[in-house]
């Protein structure tokens, strides 16, 4: 039978979905562990218990199946986990996410972030890091993933014309998002993300390099970070220098922490793209023609009513995720029309930025 101590994974996030799981296994494992995966690295796993974290490798067998899907075990997974003679932990099963958030990168390929998160804070300093259309392309990538987006705008203390743009950023997005702006250093950043923040809830944090993540995470779990770290008993393979991927907040919320990603897409199609604009997808039911395009056929109700800069970032990422699905013909072709576009320089001069 499968070991949980419900008590302790609870700590890292454990809900009902997750262990009513284990009933379904065909042939669950004898005395498997279950543990959540705390760090990803090039062949070995950070896994936690709710107390402390060890170091597992995954079974050729599942890395395989997991290959052949297109997936990859990512932080925030739940698995089982099986002790063999040797010392070594062996990861046999990956129980099926309840939430998977996944980007493309310049090639196109997947790749895994995070799974098993109730919110995704995509956190962006009011510095020079501001940037709406990126900031648009992350909640796309979170809407396609299931995943409750918070905006938590930081460097509130410091940043360049504060109050403008969050007024820019309250008018340009739909208005049930919800919206932050805080000084990660501070200890009031904990009371305004309270919401998000209880027991038994994973939080993942996105955003570029140097928006401020790390000094939220530090934020948000300090208590808990000073406690975790003195807990060195048995010595196995436990904290290497990467695996700080999972952090454990006071309140019994759990942070995942993430690197900043640089040239990336959203993993999601045409059409799960649009909807996660639905602002856009709410005022096209009103528009003349079905199949408006929003690009100046006549009776649109979007254009005008939606901020021109999302509009234009919208018809962007719809054309880069066309672009994924294409076959390489159609690629070459609509290849050689966009060559042909850019270089008339008028329609160059409309080219935004990011
Ligand atoms: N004044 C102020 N400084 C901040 C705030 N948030 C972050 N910083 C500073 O900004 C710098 C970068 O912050 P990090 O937390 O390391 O950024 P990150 O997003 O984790 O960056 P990566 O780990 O590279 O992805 C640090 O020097 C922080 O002290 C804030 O809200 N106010
Ligand atoms: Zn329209």
């Amino acid at each position: 039978m499968t070991n949980i101590d419900f008590a302790s994974l609870r700590l890292i996030g454990l809900n009902h979905s997750i262990a009513s799981q284990l009933h379904l296994l065909d042939n669950p494992p004898p005395d498997a562990r279950l543990l959540r995966v705390s760090a990803v690295q090039r062949d070995r796993l950070g896994v936690h218990d709710g107390h402390d974290e060890s170091s597992a490798r995954v079974l050729p067998a599942l890395l395989k199946e997991l290959q052949l899907r297109g997936l990859a075990l990512a932080v925030g997974d739940w698995v089982l986990v099986d002790g063999r003679a040797d010392g070594e932990q062996w990861i046999t099963r990956r129980l099926e996410p309840l939430s998977h958030l996944a980007r493309r990168d310049s090639a196109g390929q997947r790749q895994a972030i995070a799974s098993n998160v109730d919110t995704a804070l995509l956190v962006m300093g009011l510095d020079h890091d501001f940037n709406p259309r990126r900031l648009e392309r992350y909640l796309s990538m979170v809407h396609a993933a299931g995943v409750a987006p918070v905006v938590v705008m930081s460097k509130a203390d410091i940043g360049v014309d504060v109050a403008a743009r969050m007024q820019q950023l309250r008018q340009r997005l739909p208005a049930h998002l919800p919206l932050l702006a805080l000084n990660g250093l501070s200890g009031d950043a904990a009371a305004q993300l309270a919401p998000w923040l209880g027991a038994g809830q994973t939080l993942v944090l996105l955003g570029s390099s140097g928006a401020g993540k790390s000094t939220l995470t530090n934020t948000l779990c300090h208590a808990t970070q000073a406690t975790g770290a003195v807990r060195a008993d048995d010595g196995r393979g436990r904290h290497t220098t990467t695996a700080r991927s999972l952090h454990r907040c006071a309140g019994g919320a759990c942070i995942i922490d993430t690197p900043g990603l640089r040239s990336w897409q959203p993993d999601a199609d045409e059409q799960t793209l649009a909807a996660s604009f639905d602002d856009i997808a709410a005022l096209a039911a009103r528009c003349q023609f079905r199949d408006c395009r929003h690009d100046g056929e006549p009776g649109c109700a979007v254009r005008g009513a939606v901020d021109a800069d999302r509009l234009r970032n919208y018809h962007k990422l719809l054309r880069q995720a066309r672009l994924v699905e294409q076959t390489p013909l159609e690629r070459i072709a609509e290849r050689a029309k966009w060559k042909a576009i850019m270089r008339a320089p008028r329609k160059r001069a409309m080219q935004g930025r990011d």
